[in-house]
């Protein structure tokens, strides 16, 4: 499989080099030059399957034979899955006749994030071996892509990993996930901005070609095509579950970079039958707008009570608009080029194929709130803020296909927001009950690429 960029204007890479590269050196992003397909047989093989299983069968046709052998493949996936603390990975429970929740924390950071980063962090190690570089990878994060990383890459040899984080706008369980680790390869960076400001200057990092090769500058955002393709995994395996390829099904996914729910369009480009794939965002409704008008128009970021949503610069809308396009980079190019003073319009025939797959819906914080309620007083379930943003928009959208609400995070991520809501204490799990005893370890810096890129080439390894 070869790898082409969003603008059409980059070199077309292997599955390895797209994921060592990150970003495309024309500010693209990676996709794969075609989407495989499973056949209605392979997609029904895939039930009863362990979580596993099915991460292999559905990885094959995009990495080929980059990691290894067959045998090879099954033990990295076995690591990577080892230190999940449910059975199924990914259990899936029902809410009501057809909504459904798609547990997705409980990986060892208690979010979504782990089901990739987890992988990818086997990946890279089985492909830095091999080769013997050595990479500065560095990350911007609303919260759990950081603690994420810092988690599957700590303590690594051939890998420095710094992590750009919004100074006061992540939750303390998310900051301290970030800055309590000891290993000396990890370096929590608080930002004075907010995410976009993040994401912005890992972005201007990739496009300094100096900066980028002297320090073997790697992504593992969801810029990473890697990163999106892991999170396939779970589309198929829940799909299945409720009778897919037999059934079809919709997905309310909670969104801020949109790497979650493009993961689930590039299911159903594979063949799983997804009715429609709804945004669900919070008062940071820049994709929702969009959606409804056409117009995607930055309004500035307004903090909310679920953080990790807290994204104007939705960096996957792009691998979308490629597809809306037809594959035209130029046009891509065109639209990301206009952001930069703050806005785009859609064309109307972009228009028409994103929404033939996307919905949306927007949850404003004190919905948001009162769904963490309800939910618990209905179902017993103390679910976390964004899967709340999640199960509000998916309500309005029930009828008779089934609806599959992504959990992203575990509660115990956003205690104070879910106790106020609904009055529970959400208890981190016994393993990480000293996370607010141990000590902090971070620098603040500011919003300000050269000071940042000064940093990390004097804090990383030589
Ligand atoms: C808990 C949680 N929910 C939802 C999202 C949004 O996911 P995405 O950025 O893939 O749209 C994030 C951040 O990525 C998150 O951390
Ligand atoms: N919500 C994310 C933001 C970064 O998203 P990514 O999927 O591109 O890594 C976070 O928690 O950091």
């Amino acid at each position: 499989m070869r790898y082409i960029s969003t603008r059409g204007q980059a070199p077309v890479l292997s599955f390895e080099d797209a994921m060592l590269s990150g970003l495309a050196r024309d500010g693209g992003l990676y996709l794969p030059e075609t989407v495989p397909t499973l056949s209605e047989a392979e997609i029904a093989a895939l039930a009863g399957v362990s979580y596993e299983e099915a991460v292999a069968r559905i990885i094959a046709p995009f990495v080929g034979d980059a990691l290894g052998t067959p045998e090879e493949v099954e033990a990295l996936i076995g690591r990577a899955y080892a230190g999940f603390g449910h059975p199924a990975r990914a259990p899936l429970k029902q809410l009501a006749d057809n909504h459904f929740l798609l547990e997705l924390f409980h990986g060892p950071t208690l979010a979504f994030k782990d089901f990739a980063m987890q992988l990818i962090g086997q990946m890279f190690q089985t492909v830095l071996k091999r080769n013997g570089r050595k990479i500065t990878i560095v990350g911007a994060t609303s919260g759990d892509t950081g603690s994420a990383a810092i988690e599957a890459f700590a303590g690594l040899d051939n890998v420095d990993v710094f992590i750009l984080f919004p100074h006061g706008r992540v939750s303390e369980v998310q900051r301290r996930q970030m800055t309590t680790p000891e290993a000396a390869n990890v370096h929590a960076l608080a930002v004075d901005g907010d995410f976009d400001d993040c994401q912005d200057m890992l972005k201007e990092m990739f496009n300094d070609f100096t900066f980028r090769d002297e320090v073997g500058l790697a992504g593992v955002n969801s810029i990473n095509f890697a990163r999106v393709l892991a999170q396939i995994v779970y589309y198929f395996t829940s799909g299945v579950a409720l009778g897919a390829p037999h059934r079809k099904v919709s997905y309310c996914v909670p969104t801020g970079n949109f790497g979650d729910i493009f993961a689930g369009f590039l299911a159903k480009q594979m063949g799983l039958p997804v009715d429609k794939l709804i945004i669900a965002t919070n008062q940071n409704d820049i994709l929702h707008r969009c959606l409804t008008t056409g117009d995607y128009a930055k309004a500035g970021v307004k903090p909310s009570i679920s953080p990790s949503m807290d994204i104007e610069v939705s960096s996957n809308f792009e691998r979308a608009l490629w597809f809306a396009y037809g594959g035209d980079g130029a046009a891509v190019s065109a639209l990301m080029e206009e952001l930069k003073a703050g806005r785009f319009r859609v064309s109307e025939n972009a228009m028409g194929a994103l929404t033939e797959h996307y919905l949306s819906g927007r949850v404003g914080e004190a919905e948001t709130k009162a769904e963490i309620e309800r939910m618990f007083k209905e179902t017993g379930e103390v679910i976390c803020p964004h899967t709340a943003v999640g199960t509000r928009v998916a309500r309005d959208h029930q009828g008779a296909t089934p609806v599959i609400t992504l959990a992203t995070a575990h509660p115990a991520k956003f205690p104070a927001a879910v106790e106020e809501a609904c009055g529970v204490h959400a208890a981190l799990p016994k393993r990480m009950g000293d996370l607010y005893d141990r000590s902090e370890r971070v620098t603040r810096v500011d919003n300000d690429l050269a000071a940042i890129e000064t940093l990390i080439r004097e804090r990383r390894s030589a």
